[in-house]
């Protein structure tokens, strides 16, 4: 009997992501900048990671360095055990602005990547049009981007980050530009089918509720140069079954304690 199949038996899954002792300077004309320090922890394959800290601590920092956009200046960045080299379209990427063209229509911008990339067009129409319908916004495929509330536009983007079949998402904050409402609701949703779809998932945000309540875990940064200060384990054993991301979650005793802890590990900057 293999590991996987023994109950109860912790299974040893090689991680998706992984961050080893990595440092990030940046060189400008106003000097050096050391912007991550020794970071090292690593994202189980499907595990939703939140990543907080103040402002200037390195978190986009960290997706660039994994989108293989930047390199750390000493370390490692890995993905399935290789080092990143390069943008790769295994890797997504949902932003504050949707960044949707406003001259194309929903399903010609989830359209692009698959024309950038030469891949089957009819095959990628295919799932634009399953994707996006699944979104919610089936009757929306031929609208332009302008047409749409901002909640619908952050379900576009997903749809045509989808459609380039990433299995790893890094989201910057991308609820930060809706209304408090819209944002909560759409935080959930995408959250539900970022699981559902089994991806592994890493959210830079502010919104530490919004950290607390989609992650599997919440990773921790120490002003910068931003160092790794804690993580932290989600679970929410009073709320019973409760999925991660639901408004249930938000209510749930453990949540107001994540909020304590992490909210007072942020302000205090030892
Ligand atoms: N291209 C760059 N050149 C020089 N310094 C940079 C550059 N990009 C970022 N920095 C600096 O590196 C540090 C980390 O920046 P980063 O954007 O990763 O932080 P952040 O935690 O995402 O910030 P915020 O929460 O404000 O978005 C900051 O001090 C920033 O000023």
């Amino acid at each position: 009997m293999s590991a996987e199949q023994m109950p109860g038996r912790h299974r040893e899954v090689p991680p998706k992501v992984e961050f080893r002792k990595v440092n990030l300077h940046y060189f400008s004309d106003e000097g050096e900048t050391h912007a991550v320090k020794d970071m090292s922890f690593s994202v189980r394959p499907g595990e939703f990671v939140s990543i907080v800290g103040q402002s200037g601590c390195g978190k986009s920092t960290l997706l660039s360095l994994l989108s293989g956009l930047m390199h750390p200046t000493s370390g490692q960045v890995l993905i399935d055990g290789k080092p990143v080299r390069g943008p790769s379209p295994q890797v997504g990427f949902m932003l504050q602005q949707d960044t949707l063209f406003e001259w194309r229509t929903i399903l010609e911008n989830a359209l692009l990547g698959p024309e950038i990339r030469g891949m089957d067009l009819a095959a990628a129409r295919a799932r634009a049009e399953r994707i996006l319908t699944s979104y919610g916004l089936g009757q929306f495929l031929h609208h332009k981007p302008g047409q749409l509330s901002g909640g619908m536009r952050q379900r576009a983007a997903l749809g045509r980050t989808m459609c380039m079949e990433p299995d790893i998402l890094l989201l910057d904050e991308p609820f930060s530009a809706l209304d408090f409402q819209t944002r909560l609701s759409i935080a959930e949703e995408i959250g539900e089918i970022i699981r559902r779809e089994g991806k592994t998932a890493i959210l830079v945000t502010h919104d530490i509720p919004e950290a607390i309540a989609l992650a599997d875990r919440v990773v921790v940064l120490s002003p910068r140069p931003g160092r790794l200060k804690s993580i932290h384990e989600i679970t929410f054993p009073s709320a019973g079954p409760t999925r991660p991301g639901s408004m249930a979650a938000r209510e749930a005793a453990e949540f107001r304690e994540y909020y304590h802890t992490i909210w007072t590990e942020m302000e205090n900057h030892d």
